[in-house]
């Protein structure tokens, strides 16, 4: 059934259009970068990061990748400014990466793939009522995206690593509070963007995606800690979590934009 999608020989990112024709739309993601042929936009504002009133609820395993959600409230973290009409809320981010250091991302830059990559996603509050409903919306949704790569340990990470044996099985879910997000960016914050999809199915075409060119540095031990979590339930046979990226799509014609010269 089309439901049933994942990064495996049978049902992998070739396979996903078949449940998902969208997969061979015009503007799908992630994309390979390639840094001579951005275009640097001059007209990009800054961008704009209001992660002080955060709460995050739990962290949770969902079968494909490791997700950390936050209260759908009002005041709640938003950005705005940059390639963004409207004010976005920060609905959860989750994490892709590979069986080694030296892949994992799903963007890459000049073909170069990193160990993981971060997705902050957020959804246009100002314009949708729900989540549900701006997911599927071409100005829906707003998608940060870090580069992870090994180096020294990430403070701020632990949190989020040392809690990862609480959700090994898929649709294992653990209390995660006051996780504040602002500690997983860059100290720069140059950016790439363009117009873009979600990386797995449903692949909607809704996602602003803005790239951060700077990585953030984790330790190898953390990234072991991504690969104990499993694809599979507590009763099944294990299948380690790992590889779960979709690799570049054609940009047919797509131009990035770069918000430094
Ligand atoms: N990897 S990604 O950041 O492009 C990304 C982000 C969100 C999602 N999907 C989410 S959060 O869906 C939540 C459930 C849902 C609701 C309506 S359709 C799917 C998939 C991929
Ligand atoms: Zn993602």
């Amino acid at each position: 059934a089309s439901h049933c999608w994942g990064y495996g020989e049978d049902d992998g990112p070739s396979s996903w259009h078949k449940g998902y024709p969208i997969a061979q739309g015009n503007r799908q993601s992630p994309v390979n970068i390639i840094t001579a042929e951005t275009m640097y936009d001059s007209s990009l504002s800054p961008l704009i990061v209001s992660y002080e009133n955060y709460s995050s609820i739990s962290i949770s395993n969902n079968g494909c990748s490791v997700a950390v959600e936050y209260a759908d409230a009002e005041q709640g973290p938003v950005i705005e400014g940059g390639p963004l009409g409207d004010a976005y809320r920060l609905k959860q981010f989750h994490f892709h990466w590979g069986h080694k250091d030296c892949q994992g991302s799903e963007h890459t830059v000049d073909g170069r793939t990193y160990a993981s990559e971060l997705h902050l996603v957020h959804w246009n509050a100002s314009k949708y009522q729900t989540f549900r409903e701006a997911v599927a919306a071409p100005d829906g949704l707003a998608v940060l995206g870090v580069f992870l790569e090994t180096g020294k340990e990430h403070q701020g990470l632990t949190k989020i690593t040392d809690a990862l044996s609480m959700v090994k099985f898929k649709g294992s879910t653990a209390d995660l509070k006051d996780f504040n997000p602002k500690c997983l960016l860059p100290r720069n914050l140059n950016y790439w963007t363009y117009p873009g999809s979600l990386t797995t199915p449903p692949l909607h075409e809704s996602v602003t995606w803005i790239v951060f060119e700077e990585p953030i540095e984790v330790s190898k031990r953390q990234m072991e800690q991504f690969r104990m979590l499993l694809f599979s339930e507590e009763k099944e046979d294990e299948k380690f979590m790992e590889n779960n990226f979709r690799p570049p799509q054609p940009l047919n014609g797509r131009k990035v934009c770069a918000s430094y010269n």
